[in-house]
């Protein structure tokens, strides 16, 4: 089976985290490779335009699927902003009525909970998992149980750093000022570095308080986003780790604000908006 000429197209954004969103009954055909049209609708010049492409379509196994490819074609194993939009997506679009909502990633089944106001969905509230702290598993090629507030070697500077997996791989690092940092030029150091076998999204934090941590991220995949669901959540999980935060808060990304907690089930839960920004159709080229 060959893909359409014309694809309709629900462009989305979660606090500025842009994705194209395609709703595509069977998400396995006739996608085989979904890489090339990810990186066609990301383009901001040919395409529409995004952080990435997110496919949703039916799941075996849960409600729905999901599936999210950053705009360089690499897939995600998971996407809080995208999971947030997905849930909007699918009520505002009549695949649902349901305000609690399955959903199938690569890194298993999430449940997003829809908050309405006027039959519109306001906020969602994400259930994203455990987190994952042992470097074997992130992946990081680092001994141990965990890596916490640790060394590593950037560019000839000894940088410290947290490493935490929300079903994709996250380094978080400390800074007194991230308005200036040169993301374009320090971010790909991490993204690349030979700690990180499957490359890393590095998040880079300023504490505010113990309810409050500002951070920008760089993104494996997608370069500097204004916003990352699962970097804000292991930004939480590090925060707690090093006794910086309480085990809820407010975390503000360049794109808005997400609250954060993460709660006595061992569960992260992410609560933020989503917001719908124009659809239309797309011919292929
Ligand atoms: N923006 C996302 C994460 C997207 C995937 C990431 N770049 C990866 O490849 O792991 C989010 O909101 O979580």
């Amino acid at each position: 089976m060959r893909l359409p000429q014309k694809l309709t197209f629900t462009k989305m954004e979660g606090i500025g985290n842009d994705y194209v969103y395609v709703w595509f009954e069977d998400l396995d055909t006739p996608l085989t490779d979904p890489a090339p049209l990810a990186i066609f609708m990301s383009d901001r010049n040919y395409g529409v335009g995004g952080d990435g492409l997110v496919l949703i379509g039916k799941s075996k196994k849960a409600d729905f699927r999901m599936r999210m490819f950053n705009n360089d074609g690499s897939e995600g194993n998971m996407c809080g902003n995208a999971s947030r939009c997905v849930g909007k997506f699918l009520y505002e679009h009549g695949h649902t009525g349901k305000t609690n909502i399955t959903l199938e990633t690569k890194s298993g089944i999430r449940t997003l909970e829809l908050t309405l106001e006027n039959n519109k969905v306001a906020s969602v509230t994400v259930d994203m998992g455990r987190p994952i702290v042992k470097p074997a598993d992130i992946p990081m090629k680092a001994d141990g149980e965990t890596f916490i507030n640790q060394e590593i070697l950037v560019n000839g500077s000894c940088i410290k750093g947290t490493g935490v997996s929300m079903g994709n791989p996250h380094f978080v690092v400390t800074m007194h000022d991230i308005a200036s940092l040169d993301l374009p030029a320090f971010g790909p150091l991490f993204e690349y570095h030979e700690l990180f076998p499957e490359r890393v999204n590095t998040e880079f934090i300023e504490v505010l308080s113990r309810q409050k941590v500002r951070m920008r991220v760089w993104e494996r995949g997608s370069g500097e986003t204004l916003a990352c669901g699962t970097g804000a959540c292991a930004v939480l999980v590090a925060c707690v780790l090093n006794n910086y935060t309480d085990k809820k808060a407010t975390i503000e990304l360049r794109g808005g604000e997400l609250v954060i907690e993460w709660a006595e089930d061992g569960i992260v839960y992410m609560t933020g908006p989503a917001r719908e920004v124009f659809s239309g159709e797309i011919e292929l080229i």
